[in-house]
């Protein structure tokens, strides 16, 4: 069954990365390409690696130009895709990797994003436990953020199998990729070479309720969470140290048992072996999640590290891997585990 999908935000790095994934998926077709300062450019000048697509021109981001597709990818900055969204029918697979419909709090959203709540859809991340149920058959997909991603499938199996207290503190590095294609001062190769610096610190990042709505479903009582992002001098990946303090009686065995317990059947989730640690490298241009994870006798700690390729199981291959449940496709279609070294 070939599927036609459309790409809203074909300019971006995440709808670029989209359409590279795209190209190697088995049933997908691919339909209109959209975008907004971009329309009427080539996607060849815009996305030169993409080589297949070079010929096609951007369009305007109108429901015209969308519908009459299958499947409707919104690569979207904040707040645009509902607008979007809400003139696309019922029938329509449309799959959001911007934030509009990850939170199911309308008071988080507006305390962080500043405008009204659009709704809440089934959550693309199908390893949380019930993850995959949420999105089969499924025709809205709301695409984590990268960040959330990371962080939660670092700590969920530890709150899932009752170890951890609820107050989790997670320090993550991300490449600049991960703040989008449009310029910023912050971003000039000479503020981001050869440094590394946070930023939105002391509860204030956007990421902050996604983590919080994700722990705490797993564990199924209120978990604070204290994340501070840093930005590191790389185009992808996100590596994010996270940790919890351990419930009374909890060991190193019962840690990692509880690890390999969540993840030993999980297509895209590596736990390493012990003594191995996650990197970014390992994970560049794939949908795989590197984790690894400790239990600290001495602090009473348990820390769990998980590397992703913020673009591919941080964005689009989150997407793919979520529409191919939705349709009913083999989860791993169109995806690889397989990275790009050195
Ligand atoms: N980068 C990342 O690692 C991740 C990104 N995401 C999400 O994906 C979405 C896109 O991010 P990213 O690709 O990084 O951002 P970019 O800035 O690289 O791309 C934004 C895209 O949206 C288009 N666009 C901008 N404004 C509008 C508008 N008003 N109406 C329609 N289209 C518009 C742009 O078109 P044009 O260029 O033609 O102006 C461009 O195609 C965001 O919501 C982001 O949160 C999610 C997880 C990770
Ligand atoms: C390095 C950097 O700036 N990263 C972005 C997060 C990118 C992302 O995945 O988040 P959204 O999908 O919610 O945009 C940030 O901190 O705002």
């Amino acid at each position: 069954m070939t599927v036609r999908a459309a790409v809203a935000g074909a300019s971006g790095y995440a709808g670029g990365e989209l359409l590279r994934l795209l190209l190697a998926h088995p049933e997908i077709e691919i339909g209109a390409l959209t975008g907004n300062s971009n329309a009427g450019q080539s996607l060849g000048a815009l996305q030169p690696h993409l080589l297949p697509l070079a010929d096609r021109v951007l369009r305007e981001t109108t429901p015209d130009v969308l519908s009459g597709h299958d499947v409707v990818f919104l690569a979207l900055p904040h707040g645009q895709s509902a607008a979007v969204a809400e003139q696309l029918g019922p029938d329509v697979l449309v799959v959001d990797m911007g934030a509009d419909f990850r939170l199911k709090d309308a008071a988080d959203w507006e305390k962080f994003y500043g405008s009204a709540h659009a709704g809440t859809w089934p959550y693309g991340l199908p390893e949380l436990p019930g993850g995959r149920a949420a999105l089969e058959g499924s025709q809205r997909i709301a695409v984590p953020g990268c960040y959330p991603t990371a962080a939660s499938l670092a700590l969920v199996p530890a709150y899932a199998a009752g170890l951890a207290e609820p107050e989790a503190v997670i320090v993550a590095a991300s490449g600049t990729s991960g703040a989008g294609k449009a310029p910023k001062p912050h971003l000039l190769g000479s503020e981001v070479m050869g440094s590394m610096s946070p930023y939105g610190v002391g509860g204030v990042h956007r990421h902050t309720p996604e983590m919080i709505q994700n722990l705490g479903a797993a564990a199924g009582e209120p978990v604070t969470v204290s994340f501070t992002p840093t930005l590191a001098p790389m185009p992808r990946g996100i590596l994010a140290t996270c940790s919890a303090k351990a419930r009374d009686g909890v060991t190193a065995e019962s840690v990692r048992a509880a690890y390999e317990k969540a993840y030993g059947d999980e297509p895209f989730i590596h736990l390493l072996p012990e003594g191995q640690w996650p990197s970014t490298a390992s994970v560049y241009g794939s949908n795989a999640v590197q984790i690894q994870v400790a239990h600290d006798a001495t602090a009473h700690r348990i820390i769990a590290i998980s590397a992703i390729d913020n673009l591919t199981k941080g964005t689009a291959g989150g997407a793919v891997q979520s529409m191919n449940i939705a349709l009913g496709f083999p989860e791993e279609l169109g995806l690889t585990t397989i990275g790009v070294a050195p």
